[in-house]
Order: C-alpha cells, then structure tokens, then sequence
C-alpha cells in the first residue's frame, strides 16, 4: 500500500481531487465511463469542492455510496444529504450520475440487493474502478464497525449493520466488493487518525479497516495523521 503523507487536509483534499480527475479521464477515454464509490464522514466534502471546479466529462461518471445511515430523505446526519449541500449549484448537480442507496425502503435487505445490482450492472464486471474510504477513530470503515455481523458477510455486495452503529442502523459495502474494487483511496486527516493509521499500516485484523485489501490501495495523510511516521 502506498501511503503519501501531505502537509495540510487543504493539500490532502486537492491532491485526491487530483488524482481522482486523472483517473476519471483515463478511464473515459479506455472504456468510455467511470465509476465511483464515496464515503461520508468528514472528509471527502472539500475534495468533491476542488473536484466539481474541474471541467471533466461527468456524464460519463457514475456515483456510488460506500454507506448511508437508514434515515429519512434530507437528514443532516445522511452522507446522502451532506453530498448533495457540497455539490448544490456545481455542475455535478446536473451532470453526474449519482446512485443513492434506498435507505427509506419499506424491505432494506431488498434495497441492499437492488443497490448490488445496480453496481454490477453499471460496472458491467462488479468492479468499481473506485472506492473512497475513510477511517474512523475506532478503526471503522464505511459502516464496517467493530463488533457487528456486517463484517462476516462473505456472500453479498452490499448489507446493513446489525445494530444501530452511533445511533443509526447503517446499510454499507461489504469486504468482496470492496476489496474487489480496482483502486482504494483513503483519506485521513487530524491528529485523531493517528493510531489508526498505524494500525491500517499494519494491516491489524482487529480492526475493520485492516481487512481491507492493500494491494490496489494508496493512503492520502495529512501531517498530523501521520506525525509518527514523520522524523
Ligand atoms: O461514519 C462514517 O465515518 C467514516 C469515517 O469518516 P471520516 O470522518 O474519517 O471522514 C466514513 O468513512 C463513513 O463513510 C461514515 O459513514
């Protein structure tokens, strides 16, 4: 796993939102559409800010989520919500073609097989070309959580929490596709990561984040995330 340690979350949001654009127009141009998985949290809102300036053939993007919390349509806590405030009035808005999970259905385990479907057949090969990942304090990622079922689903590409993970059930990606995913970009920025980020280094299967492939995978860090790797 590459890991590139960057002075400031300012830098770490315009070099992924760099990295993501090359990737998008490479693919374009191989096969003619790409396809995008983003997480929630803190992090990723000021990449997709840099990201929405640039003049990109977003048409031909496709926008998947990593997870979403089971709340209603509009809810400040939803990744759904908090995307759609950061791209308002951008030409993402209109252009991109975006993929919400169907956390409001009546049946969710239904939802989660019809999220599945949409993935595999928009990929055409189950494969998206990229997932964005963020890491939570606890060692979480996407709504992988600690302690929860979730993180045992060999057999499906998209499923819910057991539990309500911070007050929320949760429907989220599982390992196969994610692992399965052609590049893995995480971000982590603050002091707070830290620890963590040691521990994904590591690969520390105690945590959900280790479980993640490493192969296909590059860490964007910011200087305090990575303060003890710094000399
Ligand atoms: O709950 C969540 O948190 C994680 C970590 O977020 P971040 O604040 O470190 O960016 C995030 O990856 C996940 O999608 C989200 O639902």
């Amino acid at each position: 796993m590459e890991l590139k340690i960057l002075q400031s979350a300012d830098e770490v949001a315009r070099q992924a939102a760099l990295f993501i654009a090359d990737l998008i127009k490479e693919n374009v141009a191989k096969k003619g559409f790409f396809t995008l998985a983003i997480s929630g949290g803190r992090t990723p809102w000021e990449m997709i800010k840099i990201l929405a300036q640039e003049n990109l053939p977003w048409e031909k993007v496709y926008l998947f989520q990593v997870d979403e919390r089971i709340a209603p349509e509009g809810n400040p806590e939803r990744n759904l919500t908090q995307l759609f405030t950061t791209i308002q009035g951008t030409r993402l808005m209109t252009r991109l073609n975006i993929f919400p999970m169907r956390v409001i259905a009546e049946n969710l385990e239904e939802a989660c097989e019809e999220y599945a479907s949409h993935i595999q057949e928009v990929t055409r090969n189950g494969k998206l070309d990229l997932i964005h990942l963020g890491l939570g304090s606890d060692g979480h990622t996407a709504s992988l959580v600690p302690g929860d079922a979730v993180c045992e689903v060999a057999d499906r590409d998209v499923a819910l929490t057991t539990s309500p993970y911070q007050g929320r059930q949760r429907m989220t990606l599982t390992y196969p596709l994610i692992n399965r995913a052609e590049k893995i970009l995480w971000l982590l920025t603050g002091e707070e990561k830290t620890e963590m980020l040691q521990r994904l280094l590591n690969a520390g299967q105690e945590i959900p984040a280790g479980r993640v492939s490493q192969n296909q995978a590059l860490i964007f860090a910011d200087e305090p995330a990575a303060k003890n790797l710094i000399q």
